[in-house]
């Protein structure tokens, strides 16, 4: 049994009269402790894939399993639980709450959670101790990121889960960022899982997932893992 299984999800959007078929049968497997890619063009289901691996959304066939329990059929108060405690987020625009310090949005989210990491700590293992009493306005998209990043972390959570991290960074602070995202993911043995429409960025990762008009064309292991400082794009 895999970390995370996906067996033969189908989500289908309702709008009016239109039926949209986001996913049309996605298969996939993540073993833990991976970095993992998921890469596809605009519109694939990527977001969808990770709205519904995050417990944020519901699927309208199939099962999804984390960790052996199936949580494609866990009701809303499951599905509140299992975000809360078991997934870290990160989105492209960071959502840091803008009138708390750095280390105040660290803390928030190790408030909500059963076996917070330090938030002090946290901070300072992705490089920001010393911006701690600064709020979010004071420091760069970078920094942000690594913010939201710690925030993610201090919740100690089973997957990390990642939207177009880099989206809004510029190219060396997306390389920075997702090393350290890498680094984690090597030195605290979570599992992370990046979605993006860049392909250049699936050379660094350990298991690759192509997504294409709703369904998985490709899955990998990655032989020839390239350090990000290496890769072009
Ligand atoms: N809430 C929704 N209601 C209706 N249709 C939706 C909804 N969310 C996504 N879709 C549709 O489902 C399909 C897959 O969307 P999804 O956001 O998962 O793609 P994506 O690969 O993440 O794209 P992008 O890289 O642009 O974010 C698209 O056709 C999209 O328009």
């Amino acid at each position: 049994m895999s970390f995370v299984e996906f067996h033969d999800v189908k989500k289908t959007y309702h709008m009016g009269e239109v039926e949209i078929p986001a996913l049309q049968g996605v298969n996939f497997e993540i073993e833990k402790g991976e970095f993992c890619v998921i890469v596809g063009a605009s519109g694939a289901g990527k977001t969808t894939i990770l709205n519904i691996l995050g417990g944020m959304d519901t699927l309208t066939e199939g099962k999804v399993l984390l960790d052996g329990k199936e949580i494609s059929s866990y009701g809303k108060k499951q599905l509140t639980d299992y975000r809360r405690y078991d997934i870290g987020f990160v989105f492209q625009f960071y959502n840091l709450v803008g009138n708390l310090t750095a280390l105040e949005n660290v803390e928030l989210a190790s408030q909500i959670c059963s076996d917070p990491l330090d938030a002090g700590q946290v901070l300072a293992d992705v490089g920001l101790a010393d911006r701690a009493s600064n709020f979010p306005a004071q420091l760069s998209g970078g920094e942000q990121q690594r913010v939201a990043i710690a925030r993610a972390l201090a919740k100690n959570p089973k997957l990390l889960l990642c939207d177009e991290p880099t989206g809004a960074l510029d190219y060396n602070t997306g390389k920075a960022v997702l090393k350290l995202l890498q680094d984690t993911c090597r030195k605290k043995g979570v599992t992370v899982v990046v979605i993006t429409h860049n392909q250049a960025i699936t050379a660094m990762a350990d298991r690759i997932i192509t997504v294409k008009n709703g369904t998985v064309t490709d899955m990998r292991k990655n032989e020839h893992i390239v350090p990000v400082e290496q890769i072009e794009w």
